[in-house]
């Protein structure tokens, strides 16, 4: 799968003094059929569907009040300014400026992609002083939270904490050298970048998933931090920002002197193990020395950051010609023959930062590209400077990776006496207390296949809000048969009912043979559950065939759908999943009786003779002493 590197413009206000003019303005996309050049082709294929996106932004000559042909477009996928600056209102609910709103259109998106498992980075990029660390840190208050502070707050809002865990790295490129931020200052060192495959990260791994930085690059000594709350991620971000390498310039009193890359890790362990990541980005930014006013210690720093920029630049330079060698080729005749385009060289290695961005420009994370922009007329080189980076950038696709693949471990298997294993029903919260689930009652079925796995494509309702992991595909629902009318029909006809579930679900039926065979088994549980308990999960279905009973079936030793706990999965037209892990599938019995049923082996219907046998035995023995010793005592 290929993705195009998403960009997102960001003119912030003006500071108190700061000069600017009229040369910058964003166009929004209720008007841009209007007031954008309709020639401008690029503008048009833009679609036009979020509140704020596309952002236009058009650099005009300032001395004109209206966009002419001469202004230059750059259609970004959103663009975010001030009020003043947009060339008409847009939609008043929409908050053209704030970085809730970016985080809301651009950045949350991304935020269900780590917790499916995959790779994310969101960079801040523009010259000092043009709000990166604002963005991406914000200023302190609750008023101005970053986008960090926000992602933090959603992925504890949304991680189950059964099975998901969080942690973090943090390191700043100092003078384009790494070290960790989340070690304290006395144990400050140089830290290695390896490329993955010289780091033989590849290896096959048992047990919890390697916390890897990245998919081509690794850096071996770089501290993790377990995460279990937004305070104790506050008290560590807080001590790594001390840590960090800023410094006053001329242009802006708290000047990031180096490039900060925090990494979350979002371990799951529950049916596929994986780590989802996002790095977050606040580069430092480009700087005229001339404006700054460096002494020499700012001057060095100011150079590497420079340095490892126009590295970036040239690596986004070259992912841009790529892109463009490949639509040329593609726009060829005859493709199937022809040979694959020789395509440039990527100089990834030409500075740390591009190392640590290999990921990220062409390499097969997701990733967002903020670039802050500064609206005095002092940094209009600048602006144009950046905003040309950005359109580059767009053209870049990376390959992100398929979803992980299933577990590898087999389904395991029951080996003793199935119905001692039965896993009780609890009725789900929605449905009435006085099911009677202890009554539970076991058929073992032996499978021919795997197919007939729950159908996994159940979302979660809006208390433990979704997964978007891509799932295996769903399988055919398991139906189970109607119920007879009896409370407790003959093991003849449930039998016959069952051959039905096993002939619609492809599975083989082997009563004698389930208890010891070494095959891989499933066991269906089928117990009653009270007329009208309104569980969340029983089906419409049922109630068409005019039906009143209910049957809930447990399936064991198969993969459960996730819920947080007290949370409930659900889909409507299949299960319901309880608090507690249990997944039920409701559905209404034909018949107007109570419509409950069990279901038994036949080894298990002889085991429970012998035990009324015996038992009847050993209870008329004891009534018959019974007796003998009141009439003896009399
Ligand atoms: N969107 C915004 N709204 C209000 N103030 C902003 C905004 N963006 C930036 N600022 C203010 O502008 C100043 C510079 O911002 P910031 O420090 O984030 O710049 P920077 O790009 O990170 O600079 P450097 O590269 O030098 O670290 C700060 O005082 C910040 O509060």
């Amino acid at each position: 799968m290929s993705a195009a590197v998403r960009i997102v413009a960001r003119l912030r206000p003006p500071l108190p003094g700061e000069v600017c003019d009229d040369g910058v303005r964003v166009v929004s996309h209720h008007s841009s059929a209007a007031d954008s050049n309709k020639e401008n082709t690029e503008s048009k294929i833009v679609p036009a569907k979020t509140n704020l996106g596309p952002g236009i932004l058009v650099l005009k000559d300032p001395s004109s009040s209206s966009l002419t042909q001469q202004s230059q477009h750059y259609p970004f996928h959103s663009a975010y300014c001030p009020e003043k600056w947009l060339s008409s209102p847009i939609n008043p609910d929409s908050d053209s400026a704030s970085t809730k709103s970016l985080f809301i259109h651009d950045v949350l998106p991304l935020v269900d992609q780590v917790l499916s498992g995959a790779t994310v980075t969101v960079f801040a990029y523009g010259v000092t002083s043009s709000g990166k660390t604002y963005t991406m840190q914000g200023n302190g208050g609750d008023e101005d939270r970053g986008i960090i502070g926000m992602v933090v707050q959603e992925l504890f809002k949304r991680l189950d904490e059964s099975t998901s865990s969080l942690s973090m790295s943090y390191l700043e490129l100092y003078l384009d050298t790494p070290f960790d931020l989340l070690v304290p200052p006395t144990q400050r060192r140089r830290l290695q970048i390896l490329s993955t495959s010289s780091a033989g990260t590849t290896s096959s791994h048992s047990g919890p998933p390697l916390l890897s930085f990245g998919t081509s690059i690794h850096l071996p000594n770089l501290s993790t931090h377990p995460v279990d709350s937004p305070e104790a991620f506050q008290v560590l971000y807080a001590d790594a920002m001390r840590h960090r390498s800023t410094g006053a310039t001329l242009l802006n009193s708290e000047s990031s002197r180096s490039h900060a890359v925090l990494t979350l890790y979002v371990t799951t362990t529950s049916e596929q193990n994986n780590v989802g990541k996002l790095h977050l980005l606040d580069l430092a930014g480009s700087e005229n020395n001339n404006l700054t006013g460096n002494n020499p210690e700012r001057m060095k720093e100011s150079s590497a950051i420079n340095k490892s920029l126009t590295a970036l630049g040239q690596v986004v330079n070259a992912l841009n010609d790529n892109a463009k060698i490949v639509a040329r080729a593609a726009k060829q005749a005859n493709i199937a023959s022809a040979e694959p385009p020789k395509l440039k060289r990527i100089p990834y290695r030409s500075s740390s930062l591009t190392r640590l961005l290999s990921d990220a420009l062409g390499g097969t994370s997701l990733a967002l590209l903020i670039v802050c922009l500064a609206p005095g007329t002092k940094f209009r080189s600048d602006l144009v400077r950046s905003v040309g980076f950005a359109s580059q950038a767009r053209r870049i696709e990376n390959k992100t990776l398929p979803p992980p693949p299933p577990p590898a471990q087999p389904i395991k298997v029951p080996t003793s006496k199935t119905f001692d294993f039965a896993i009780p029903f609890r009725p789900s919260s929605g449905s009435s207390s006085n099911s009677n689930s202890s009554n539970s009652n076991t058929i073992t079925f032996t499978s021919s296949s795997d197919k007939a796995k729950f159908p996994s494509s159940t979302n979660l309702s809006s208390d433990t809000s979704a997964f978007s992991r891509p799932r295996s595909p769903p399988a055919r629902p398991i139906r189970p048969a109607r119920s007879t009318r009896s409370a407790r029909p003959r093991a003849s006809s449930i039998s016959r009912d069952a051959r039905k579930v096993i002939n619609k679900n492809n599975l083989l039926l082997s009563p004698l043979k389930s208890t010891t065979s070494k095959r891989r088994t499933r066991r269906i549980s089928f117990i009653p559950v009270p007329q009208g308990s309104g569980s969340r999960g029983s089906l419409g279905r049922g109630s068409q065939r005019g039906g009143s009973g209910k049957l809930s079936m447990i399936l064991e030793g198969l993969p459960r759908p996730r819920a947080s706990a007290g949370g409930r999965l659900e889909n409507p037209s299949e299960h319901s999943l309880s608090g507690d892990g249990s997944v039920g599938a409701g559905y209404a019995g034909s018949g107007s009786g109570s419509g409950s049923g069990v279901v038994m082996t036949e080894e298990e219907i002889q085991e429970r003779v012998s035990f009324w046998v015996f038992f009847s035995l050993y209870f008329s023995l004891f009534l018959s002493l019974a007796y003998i010793f009141s009439s003896s005592s009399t």
